[in-house]
């Protein structure tokens, strides 16, 4: 494709995505099916030309109107993905004067929300959590997420698949904390490959493995998976319980149900239940009260821990938003205890970084529900043999642990998770 014609296919997408109107993933998808003329590597320049444009939205729109043309095209002329002479050849003199201008702006010139990129109202979250961590957060958050696999423990093992995939071409890396998961270089197409086509590998954050390594269910039990979604941890747990006892994966959603069934089918489980539900209080889950050994929420929640894959969230969500989030979590959650049966350990996770949607809803339900005791996570995970266990957890009330994953520190997602037993 030549190069101005590329560039004005950004600026088209861009224009598309700033509209907010949908999630930029969708958005994205939806432009490449609408254009199958474009190849891989066209679809990679625009794809990380869009997610540039979103992850620094405020310094592009502080440098764009020096600038001319229409603001789409400044926004992905500053975005671009790609070779600045090659960018260069589809740009006029102005533009390329205009460029050059703003390639010599200093980082210590510009104002401080120039350089983070983030909402006000993040902010101050952010910063009081993480103190100098913030600076090192915001730069992780300007980079692409690694792609991380998760080996499917019931067929395969982690150093078999390691060496398959290296066979394949695709260097792996095993990941540090989670005992099923593999780094891999690049952004392979994985579709292609045997091992994902058997089963032997699905696409998991390591995060989002630790979750399902947290419940430690076990052979034979009864686990509920409550807000399955399209079952990555579902598929996770699954193995874990060797596809031996029964899986209840349980979403409002029956669309996203439906994207489970190819992937379980792949996995070779068969103790997984999937069903759709009303709300979190359907008879079902009435009629299951006080029988079930794990119940795992992974709830709605603002998703502000995926900003590396997801940036376009910062600008999607609101302090509205996380109010009534918190509502609805603290409703789930409560629900999808009375499930358990006494000894039964209960989990709730979320993928955001906001303390509203994670101690506080831990702590209200502990202080509302004094037959859960909380527990510690640091020496639930060492028991699992996960290494540095401490260095993934923070405190939580009474010097009890919650897990909080972060990506500058520990390369994954934002993560946090509570556990309790059922006394
Ligand atoms: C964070 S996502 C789950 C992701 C999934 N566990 C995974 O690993 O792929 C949260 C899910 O909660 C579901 N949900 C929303 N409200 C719910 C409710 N009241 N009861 C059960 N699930 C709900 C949403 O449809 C969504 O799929």
């Amino acid at each position: 494709m030549h190069p101005r014609a590329l560039l004005e296919a950004c600026a088209e997408l861009v224009g598309l995505v700033l509209k907010f109107d949908h999630p930029a993933d969708q958005v994205v998808s939806r432009y490449f099916r609408e254009h199958r003329e474009l190849g891989p590597r066209e679809r990679a320049t625009l794809a990380e030309t869009v997610y540039t444009v979103l992850r620094k939205k405020l310094l592009f729109d502080h440098l764009s109107p020096s600038g001319s043309g229409p603001k789409e095209r400044r926004m992905a002329i500053l975005g671009f993905h790609g070779p600045r002479d090659f960018l260069k050849s589809a740009l006029g003199e102005a533009e390329k004067r205009w460029l050059d201008q703003c390639d010599a702006v200093k980082p210590e010139d510009l104002l401080e929300r120039h350089r983070h990129n983030l909402p006000e109202w993040l902010v101050a979250p952010l910063k009081a959590q993480l103190g100098e961590g913030f600076w090192p957060l915001v730069q992780s958050l300007q980079q692409p997420a690694p792609l991380d696999l998760r080996v499917n423990a019931l067929t395969d093992k982690r150093p078999d698949v390691q060496k398959e995939l290296g066979l394949a071409g695709i260097p792996a890396a095993a990941t540090p904390f989670s005992p099923w998961g593999l780094r891999v270089e690049g952004k392979p197409a994985l579709a292609k490959l045997d091992a994902f086509a058997r089963g032997a590998v699905e696409v998991q954050d390591e995060g989002s493995q630790l979750l399902a390594l947290l419940l430690d269910a076990k052979r034979g039990e009864m686990v509920v998976d409550f807000c399955a979604g399209a079952g990555g941890k579902t598929l996770a747990i699954g193995a874990t319980m060797r596809s031996t006892g029964r899986l209840y994966a349980f979403d409002t959603s029956a669309h996203r149900l439906d994207a489970l069934k190819p992937r379980l089918a792949r996995s070779k489980l068969s103790n997984v239940h999937p069903a759709a539900i009303a709300h979190e209080r359907d008879e079902r889950i009435k009629r299951l009260a006080g029988k079930i050994d794990r119940v795992l929420v992974d709830a709605p929640c603002s998703g502000l821990g995926t900003l590396r894959r997801n940036p376009d969230l910062k600008w999607r969500q609101s302090p509205k938003a996380v109010e009534e989030l918190a509502v609805k979590q603290a409703a789930i959650l409560q629900s999808a205890a009375r499930l358990l049966k006494p000894g039964g350990r209960l989990i709730y996770a979320t993928c955001s970084v906001l303390p509203e949607e994670n101690e506080s809803i831990a702590e209200a339900f502990s202080q509302a529900h004094p037959d859960f005791e909380i527990l510690d996570i640091a020496p639930l995970l060492s028991a699992l043999k996960v290494a540095d266990a401490e260095t993934l957890c923070a405190g939580g009330e009474a010097g009890t642990r919650y897990l909080r994953l972060w990506p500058h520190r520990h390369a994954t997602d934002g993560f946090f998770a509570a556990a309790w037993q059922r006394k």
